[in-house]
């Protein structure tokens, strides 16, 4: 419970530093002649160099090996990286049809596609507590960003009429979210690999995509950007900063995934928004309309039933653990009468043993 705190605490500060540089980056005027940075592709391979230089660094110190992926796992590496990398551009395309609230509002159903893709695409079952989870958690969330005030709407970026097309794009990002997502927990379930590996296997993938794009020679984006970088040093500050966040947050969503599975990890990504609005309601005193309130109270259902029966479930666990090692050990207790084969079993049982040694 302590670890799935620590992932959230590291997901949720990383990626706030991370939102902030990557609207900076995106949305700022740089220099006196105020241009912006328009190549998001560039941005997407920084932070995928980034964090596959992170991983190494993480596996290298830990003294882990990195040894060769076979052929099956190396294709399945490549598939989800393409995967990963034609979805960012459907976001960002979609953000010239729709609104940002628009986008943040379908955004935060994330959890359907992914929960879809792993039924459709490897036959996954859930319990249906957990269908019921994600549908409260979805609507929660999404009910929250709809009853935002007017206000909170105004003036963000964009603010282009939202239109079928750029939805359609959005469903599209979303639905290769879900593959990612659902193809990531099928790894982790058929080979031996740790959440470090995969993040430095897929984005070194994503950078080899990224730069075989920009390497090619009728795309004039990379001289582009770097005359860029040349003329506005300043943004090479924030290009770095957005790319170290990402990559640190990184090394916790592919723990948490590695750990808990891609339903656990996008509850605690889609839910980052909401706290970061609650945060700013504690923090500054700002107000919550009544429907907001009950949508927080919508999500917080969710979350504390899947808690709930994660819990039961553990102790059951832990209850038929220690029925099973009572009887080995009174098995070994009348085995042995001098009782001296004891010591060699679990604390759990020990103090089972001090309870049935009596009998004996
Ligand atoms: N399953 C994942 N695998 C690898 N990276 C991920 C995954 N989920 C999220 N990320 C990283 O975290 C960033 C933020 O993700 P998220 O909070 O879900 O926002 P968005 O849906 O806007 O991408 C992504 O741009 C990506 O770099």
């Amino acid at each position: 419970m302590l670890r799935l705190a620590g992932c959230v605490a590291g997901i949720y500060s990383c990626f706030l530093t991370w939102g902030y540089y990557q609207e900076k980056v995106s949305t700022t005027p740089y220099g006196q002649d105020a241009l912006k940075f328009k190549f998001f592709i560039i941005l997407n391979l920084a932070q995928s160099l980034c964090a596959a230089t992170v991983a190494f660094l993480y596996l290298t110190l830990q003294g882990k090996s990195l040894s060769r992926p076979s052929s099956s796992l190396t294709f399945k590496y490549l598939q989800v990286a393409l995967i990963g990398v034609i979805a960012s551009p459907f976001s960002y395309a979609a953000l010239k049809h729709i609104d940002y609230p628009t986008m943040i509002l379908t955004k935060s159903c994330k959890l359907v596609p992914v929960m879809l893709m792993n039924i459709l695409l490897y036959r996954r079952k859930f319990p249906t507590y957990k269908y019921i989870c994600v549908a409260l958690v979805t609507i929660g969330v999404s009910g929250f960003m709809l009853f935002a005030p007017m206000d909170d709407h105004k003036g963000k970026k964009g603010a282009a009429a939202s239109s079928l097309y750029g939805l359609f794009l959005v469903a599209i990002n979303l639905t290769l979210d879900g593959v990612t997502n659902s193809t990531q927990d099928q790894i982790f379930h058929a080979y031996k690999v740790t959440g470090q590996q995969m993040m430095f296997f897929m984005n070194l993938c994503m950078s080899a995509y990224m730069a075989i794009w920009l390497l090619n020679p009728f795309n004039p984006e990379l001289g582009q950007a770097l005359a860029f970088c040349q003329t506005h040093p300043a943004i090479i500050k924030d290009i770095a900063m957005f790319s170290i966040c990402g990559a640190l947050g990184q090394c916790f969503i592919f723990y948490t995934l590695e750990q808990y599975g891609s339903l656990s990890l996008v509850t605690v990504t889609v839910t980052r928004k909401l706290f970061t609005i609650l945060l700013s309601v504690v923090a500054y005193g700002h107000q919550l309309t009544l429907q907001q309130w009950s949508m927080v109270a919508v999500v917080f259902s969710g979350i504390g039933l899947e808690a709930y029966v994660k819990r039961s479930e553990k102790l059951q666990k832990m209850a038929a653990a220690s029925s099973i090692t009572t009887t080995k050990t009174e098995k070994v207790i009348q085995g042995s009468p001098t009782g001296a084969t004891t010591t060699t079993i679990t604390s759990t049982t020990r103090q089972r043993t001090t309870i049935v040694a009596p009998k004996n």
